[in-house]
């Protein structure tokens, strides 16, 4: 008798736990590898390599993560970001709306280096077809250092894409603590563990704790409300940046258009200034055909249309407050539907 209630509350138990891991949201890990993946044979950072460790153990690094969610993971590429490239955006970007489409997940995250992660998230964020949240992350130490930030990097990017609370809210990106929208936020320090920030605004919310928290929302139009489905693609176009400096020559600029790119954002000085030598080498270029974007090497403020250039005279137009890396894919994206110039103009009013 006393065994066999024993064995009843066991079962119900075990079909409590089982219901309570069928109730938790799905999330898949895709990995494209960064230092969060990077190993090394130093307590510290010395000549550590990035993009090394597979998916899964990463996964297994971090403690109490199936508690949150119903993991799986997929290697996409296991790269160091700085040789993060379109093809593999293109490649994310599929994998993306097929698992939504296929209901084959609730969220997902992308575990990727930091040092251009700012440029998929915002690449994503203009070409995801769903809503629902992906959530870029990385860490600025590798997986063998002493104080590894990647494991609670990963675990808070499975909590916020996990959580009711980020239903709709598309692609972010979450770095110690705080999440942050994939427009605004720049990598900020070389090797700091606080290594992004949102220059022109601030984060949209924290995590802590296993909790998430929002304050703000974008009021750029993103996902399903920009017209950049590039599912039928397989290239995009060519956009380069030149940035200029004190007393610099249109080489750069120059060479771009010599090379036969279809854009070129200039980071421009202050407002988004061309010294003579390189305003003459934009109206040379405009006259070929390639659409320039005046950006700024300045990183918070606007790029304001006609102030110190005229815009109309020299055939540019403006990234507002969007960053030279930034503005590039925005007009990669943009040259996939037109070369009007104010059609492009009115992109960076809205994205
Ligand atoms: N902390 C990092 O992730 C930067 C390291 C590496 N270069 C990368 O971007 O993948």
């Amino acid at each position: 008798m006393k065994q066999t209630i024993l064995l009843l509350v066991f079962a119900g138990l075990l079909q409590t736990l089982f219901a309570q891991q069928q109730k938790l949201p799905r999330v898949v890990i895709l990995a494209t590898g960064g230092t969060i993946a990077g190993t090394g044979a130093s307590a510290d950072r010395s000549a550590y390599k990035a993009g090394e460790l597979p998916v899964k153990d990463l996964i297994a690094a971090v403690p109490g993560i199936d508690k949150v969610a119903t993991i799986t993971g997929e290697q996409v590429s296991n790269v160091g970001s700085q040789d993060m490239t379109v093809d593999i955006w293109i490649k994310l970007n599929k994998r993306i709306n097929e698992i939504f489409k296929n209901n084959e997940a609730d969220g997902i995250v992308i575990t990727h280096g930091t040092d251009t992660q700012e440029e998929t998230a915002y690449f994503l964020n203009l070409t995801v077809r769903y809503d629902h949240p992906v959530v870029l992350t990385g860490s600025m130490r590798p997986s063998t250092a002493i104080s590894a930030d990647g494991p609670k990097n990963l675990y808070d990017a499975v909590t916020v894409a996990a959580s009711p609370l980020s239903k709709g809210r598309g692609v972010m990106l979450v770095f110690n603590e705080s999440i942050w929208d994939p427009r605004d936020v720049e990598k900020v320090s070389t090797t700091h563990v606080n290594g992004f920030a949102a220059p022109n605004s601030g984060p949209l919310g924290q995590v802590y704790d296993g909790k998430v928290i929002y304050y703000f929302n974008s009021v750029h139009k993103a996902n399903k409300q920009t017209p950049f489905d590039i599912s039928g693609l397989t290239k995009l176009p060519r956009v380069a940046v030149a940035e200029l400096y004190c007393d610099a020559p249109a080489t750069a600029l120059n060479a771009y258009v010599a090379d036969g790119v279809d854009g070129v954002i200039t980071g421009g000085l202050g407002n988004g200034n061309l010294n003579k030598a390189n305003t003459e080498a934009v109206m040379a270029a405009v006259k070929k055909g390639v659409s320039i974007v005046r950006s700024s090497r300045v990183f918070t403020g606007r790029v304001t249309l006609f102030d110190e250039t005229d815009d109309e005279k020299l055939g540019t137009m403006v990234s507002d407050n969007l960053s030279p890396q930034k503005a590039r894919i925005l007009l990669m994206l943009g040259l996939t539907k037109t070369k009007d110039r104010k059609q492009l103009q009115q992109y960076f009013f809205e994205y």
